[in-house]
């Protein structure tokens, strides 16, 4: 008999990254949660120690593996949440796929034919993938639509550029999350939009219908994002930075917890479906 009590059974996908290790650790201050999984590249070297004690925590009793855990058939409530790398993500979403495991992605730097893969994988799972899973980024991206909406058309034209910092690690530049302000930010400019990755050499003067995009890479930044609103006269700047990583654990947490207890049926969702600000 399935068993719909109790707390959901958690696999973390790339839990002795930096980020899994503060999923698992959040994870197991919750009672929500019961941690069953904790997944790692098979070259990993915290392969075999205890995910809690990875994760600076008591023991969890689960190991990092490369292998997922046995699927439990008499629990239903189950989620897996994935912080890893564009490589690792097939094998996760098909693995979730085939045991009809809801899932969180997080990773980001994924290639179109991998986001559509994800959608493919959304026909049979419910999945929410978002670039942050930051409450304080994603209301910004909310607040940045609105601002563009209202600029758009000012005398003297308007035009925006997009900064991130991140910790000297980070392997995708720019950031996710920078690509996805500027796809929300686009849909407001209108379908002429370009987007321009830095600027060197003589590029002549910006153009009216342009997004820029600025990586900067230093020290352990968590990460942080500046949207620039520049206009003839006066800008606006609005920027949301972290200071640890747990908005962002906390973040997915809450999408699993949403997923699960709202029992959402297979479909791609994100953190504004999530944090309840889809419309408008
Ligand atoms: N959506 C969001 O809110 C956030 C997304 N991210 C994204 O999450 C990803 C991970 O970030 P970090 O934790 O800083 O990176 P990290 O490099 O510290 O962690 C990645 C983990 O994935 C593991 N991994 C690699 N290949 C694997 C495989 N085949 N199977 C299982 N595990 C595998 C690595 O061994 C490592 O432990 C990045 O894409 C980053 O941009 C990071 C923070 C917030
Ligand atoms: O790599 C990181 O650290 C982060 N990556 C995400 C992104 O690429 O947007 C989210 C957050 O900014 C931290």
């Amino acid at each position: 008999m399935a068993d719909s009590t109790g707390p959901i059974s958690l696999t973390v996908h790339g839990a002795a990254g930096r980020m899994g290790r503060r999923v698992v650790a959040l994870g197991l201050a919750d009672p929500s949660f019961q941690l069953v999984g904790a997944i790692d590249h098979a070259e990993s070297p915290e392969l075999g120690k205890d995910s809690g004690a990875v994760a600076g925590e008591a023991p969890s009793g689960v190991e990092i593996s490369s292998h997922w855990p046995a699927l439990d058939e008499k629990s239903i409530k189950r989620a897996v949440i994935d912080f890893s790398l564009p490589e690792a993500i097939d094998g996760c979403v098909q693995h979730c796929v085939e045991a009809g495991s809801p899932l969180v992605v997080a990773t980001t730097g994924l290639t179109e034919e991998q986001k559509q893969g994800l959608s493919e994988a959304a026909k049979s799972i419910p999945v929410v993938w978002a670039p942050s899973m930051s409450l304080a980024v994603n209301l910004s991206m909310k607040i940045a639509e609105q601002i563009t909406a209202a600029l758009k058309d000012v005398s003297g034209g308007l035009d925006v550029e997009i900064l991130e910092r991140h910790h000297r690690f980070k392997a995708d530049a720019p950031s996710g999350t920078a690509l996805k302000f500027g796809e929300l930010i686009a849909g407001q400019l209108g379908e002429s939009t370009s987007h321009v990755h830095g600027r060197e050499g003589h590029t002549g003067a910006r153009t009216r219908e342009e997004i820029g995009y600025h990586a900067i890479r230093v020290g352990d930044n968590p990460g942080e994002h500046t949207i620039v609103f520049g206009m003839l006269g006066e800008k606006i700047e609005l920027n949301v930075a972290a200071s640890n990583r747990d908005c962002y654990a906390s973040g997915a947490l809450a999408a699993a917890k949403w997923l699960i207890q709202q029992d959402k049926g297979p479909g791609l969702y994100s953190m504004f479906d999530v944090l309840g600000m889809s419309q408008g």
